[in-house]
């Protein structure tokens, strides 16, 4: 068995290494159904997306158009309780509490100092290319995988990551590959998700400098750090993807203010836990819209079943667990990643294609045996 780290201790759950499926929840007792058994309290990295930031409450993630069904028509979805400073992005709020709770916080308002910085330098590097030659050479200085590659080996994503890292060594390179790097939108929200990770850990680092009774409690750095890698998997499943990891590396250490860069180390170790760990983040429980995604460390050791026994409920910021059904003790308690309610075949290609793993849960065994 391995011990969780000790901040993941519940009345309800340990963890173990399983046969099948690397660590996993069980139960210690018996429990029963609609038993909060776990409380992750808020993610280690998010990013809501630019096109919802003014209609998700930047502390709650309330959206402001979930409880019109349909919307009413010319009502505005925005919400009007506004935190702006000069140098710095708007945030919007649901409400004065979340704005003051919010703000009791460095990392918020420093995240959004950097959300600032990103956008506006995702602008100044959006020039044309002089020539037809500038932009072959552009395209040579990183080395690029289309769909389908079948050269991605774990040295072949080293090597990659070695080129990118001797780009950025050359501040004279950088500046100059970054004048027309037009990073995609989705390359973009990948940024700002690293962003809000590298300001945790910057804003971690001062306030375990500063008065003790001050600080406000996170999962730090090494306890992200331990949850499961999935960057070989996941960049087999899609290479094109670690194109984009390595144009998103370069511009975070392009674009970054000069007392973040002792953080650029996080964006890869963020890219290789982002596949396969996180959670969207959603508009409310009919699970809509995606508004965004974040990482909630402690959760992603919940591994995945078709027959779940455990469900995720988001209040504000906190992800709650609980379970679906009555528990033995010494049972697996298992959420679920996917829409089970599909065929064998399509629940395993599901999760072999977004999640990077073959489902060995006692379901998928079951329907996948000869009869
Ligand atoms: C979010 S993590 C869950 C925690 C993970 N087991 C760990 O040790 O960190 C998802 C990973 O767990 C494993 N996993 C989860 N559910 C599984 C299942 N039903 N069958 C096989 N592997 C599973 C896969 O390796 C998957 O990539």
């Amino acid at each position: 068995m391995q011990s969780g780290p000790a901040t993941f201790a519940s009345d309800y759950l340990e963890l173990r290494t399983t046969t099948f499926g690397g660590r996993s929840f069980f139960a210690i007792w018996d429990i029963k159904p609609g038993t909060r058994i776990h409380s992750s309290e808020a993610p280690f990295a998010h990013v809501v997306y630019k096109d919802y930031r003014r209609e998700v409450c930047a502390q709650c993630f309330a959206y402001s158009a979930s409880d019109h069904i349909p919307p009413i028509v010319g009502a505005s979805r925005t919400w009007n309780v506004k935190w702006s400073r000069e140098g710095a992005a708007t945030a919007w709020f649901c409400n004065e509490t979340c704005k003051e709770v919010w703000q009791r916080d460095e990392a918020s308002s420093l995240l959004i100092e950097v959300d600032a910085i990103l956008t506006k330098s995702r602008m100044t590097t959006r020039k044309k290319f002089k020539s037809p030659q500038e932009e072959v050479n552009f395209k040579a200085v990183l080395p690029s995988f289309e769909a389908g590659d079948k050269t991605t080996n774990q040295a072949v994503i080293d090597q990659a990551w070695a080129t990118a890292e001797a780009l950025v060594a050359s501040k004279a390179n950088l500046a100059l590959y970054c004048s027309t790097l037009h990073l995609e939108d989705m390359e973009f929200e990948i940024a700002r998700l690293i962003a809000s990770a590298i300001v945790h850990r910057y804003s971690d680092d001062r306030i375990d400098r500063s008065e003790p009774s001050q600080a406000i409690p996170r999962k730090p750095w090494s306890q992200f750090l331990d949850l499961q890698k999935n960057e070989l998997r996941s960049v087999q499943t899609r290479p094109y993807m670690l194109s984009a990891y390595l144009r998103t590396y370069v511009f975070l250490c392009n674009a970054l203010p000069r007392h973040f860069q002792p953080y650029v180390n996080t964006v890869r170790e963020v890219l290789a836990r982002d596949t396969g760990n996180s959670f969207g983040i959603w508009d409310g429980d009919r699970r809509d819209e995606m508004m965004g995604w974040g990482i909630w460390v402690s959760a992603s050791y919940f591994n995945h079943s078709c027959t779940p026994s455990v469900q995720k409920v988001r209040q504000g910021r906190v992800l709650h667990l609980e379970t679906t059904r009555e528990i033995q003790a010494g049972e697996e308690l298992c959420i679920s990643y996917i829409e089970t309610d599909l065929p064998v075949a399509e629940r395993r290609r599901e999760l072999e294609e977004s999640w990077f793993f073959t489902c060995r849960c006692y379901r998928c065994e079951k329907d996948s045996s000869p009869q």
